[in-house]
C-alpha cells in the first residue's frame, strides 16, 4: 500500500486565454487552472478529489493522463512522465468521464469492446476474463447487443466503466461516474468500484459532486479550489477545518427563556424545546452537564453537522491561502 503510485510536485497549469473585448480588440489573460499542486497517492488507494466548478479537477486528470502538459512542476504516474510517454502510460490507466462516452454511439456495446480489444492489443484470455467479470458484476449481459445510443444513462455509464477496465489498468480516473444516475444505478456502480479496489488493488481517483460517493468509497479526500489543495485527509476531518457546528436539541420541563451556556447559542425555541448550536470540536458531554446543572432538563439529543454544509462553507470561504489545511 505504501508505494507511491501518483506523484505531483508543485505542478502548475496556466492557460493563455484570448478574449475579444471589442472591434479588433483582444485581451490576453492567463488562467492559472492548477497552482503549485503537490500530493501523492499510494498504490491501491481510493481517493476522492473534490472542489467547486472550475477548481481545476479535470485539468489535473488531463495532466495525469498526458492529454495536457503541465506548465511547471513534476508529475509521475507509475514512475512515468505522462506527457513524454502517453502511449505507454495509456496501457496502464483507465479513464471514465461521466459526461462523455468513449463508446461508439451507433454500435452495439459488444462491438466497442471488440474494438478496444484490438486497439489496446489485449491478450485474448485476459480480455475474455475481464469482459466476463465486468458483464457479471455490472449486469451487462442483456445490453451487449444494444446500440449505445439506446442505453439509458446508467446503463451507458456501466458500459463505459467496463470499457475502461478491459485492459486491466492499475489506476482508474473517474470523473463524475454517478452523475445523473438513479439511486439503484448509483449503488451498483459504487459496489463495483469498491470490489475493484479491494479485490484487484486498483488505485482510484474519484472526482464527484456527490458526497455520498466519497462517504461510501473513500477513506481519504482531497479538496481543491482555485487550483490549490485546500484539504487532504479523512472526510471526517473536514468537520474540524470547516468550523462546523453540531446542534444540541434540549427538552426542558417547561417553556423558559433561551438557555445561556457559552459557547453554545440558542438558534431556535419551540415551547419547552430549544436548539443550541455549538462548535463541532467542543465536547457535548461538558455542555450537557452544565445545562443539566442549571436547567430542568427532560431529554436531549445531539445532531451531527451535515457534511454537505461543511463543504459548502469551506468553498465559500476558500479564496484565501490562509485557509489552506493540508496536514
Ligand atoms: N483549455 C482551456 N483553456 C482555457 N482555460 C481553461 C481550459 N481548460 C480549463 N480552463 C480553465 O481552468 C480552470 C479549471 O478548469 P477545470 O475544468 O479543470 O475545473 P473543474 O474543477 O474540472 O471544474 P468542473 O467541476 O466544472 O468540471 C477554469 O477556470 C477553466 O475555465
Amino acid at each position: 500500500m505504501d508505494t507511491v503510485f501518483i506523484e505531483l510536485d508543485r505542478v502548475e497549469k496556466v492557460f493563455d486565454v484570448r478574449r475579444r473585448t471589442g472591434f479588433l480588440k483582444r485581451e490576453r489573460r492567463q488562467v492559472r487552472a492548477v497552482d503549485s499542486l503537490s500530493f501523492t497517492v499510494p498504490r491501491g488507494e481510493m481517493v476522492g478529489y473534490i472542489g467547486p466548478n472550475g477548481a481545476g479537477k479535470s485539468t489535473t486528470i488531463k495532466m495525469l493522463t498526458g492529454i495536457l502538459t503541465p506548465s511547471g512542476g513534476r508529475l509521475r504516474v507509475a514512475g512515468i512522465d505522462p506527457t513524454r510517454e502517453r502511449t505507454r502510460l495509456a496501457r496502464r490507466i483507465g479513464v471514465v468521464f461521466g459526461q462523455r462516452t468513449t463508446l461508439w454511439w451507433d454500435l452495439p456495446l459488444i462491438d466497442s469492446y471488440k474494438l478496444m480489444h484490438r486497439m489496446y492489443r489485449i491478450p485474448d484470455a485476459r480480455y475474455r476474463e475481464n469482459l466476463d467479470r465486468c458483464v457479471e458484476l455490472l449486469e451487462l449481459a442483456d445490453l451487449l447487443e444494444v446500440p449505445v445510443r439506446q442505453l439509458s444513462l446508467g446503463q451507458r455509464m456501466r458500459g463505459d466503466i467496463a470499457a475502461a477496465l478491459l485492459h486491466d489498468p492499475e489506476v482508474l480516473y473517474l470523473d463524475e461516474p454517478t452523475i445523473g444516475l438513479d439511486v439503484i444505478s448509483k449503488a451498483k456502480v459504487r459496489e463495483f468500484l469498491r470490489e475493484l479496489n479491494t479485490e484487484r488493488g486498483t488505485t482510484v481517483l474519484l472526482t464527484t459532486h456527490d458526497l455520498q460517493d466519497i462517504e461510501q468509497l473513500c477513506s481519504r479526500v482531497m479538496v481543491i479550489d482555485h487550483g490549490r489543495l485546500m484539504y487532504d485527509g479523512p472526510l471526517a476531518g473536514l468537520h474540524e477545518v470547516g468550523e462546523s457546528e453540531r446542534t444540541l436539541v434540549v427538552d426542558l420541563e417547561r417553556e423558559l427563556p433561551p438557555i445561556d451556556v457559552a459557547p453554545a447559542r440558542v438558534v431556535k425555541v419551540e415551547g419547552p424545546r430549544q436548539w443550541l448550536a455549538f462548535p463541532a470540536h467542543e465536547s457535548a458531554a461538558a455542555l450537557v452537564a452544565r445545562i443539566a446543572a442549571e436547567y430542568p432538563l427532560v431529554d436531549l439529543s445531539v445532531r451531527e453537522p451535515d457534511i454537505e454544509a461543511v463543504i459548502a462553507k469551506m468553498y465559500a470561504g476558500a479564496s484565501g491561502a490562509a485557509q489552506r489545511v493540508v496536514p
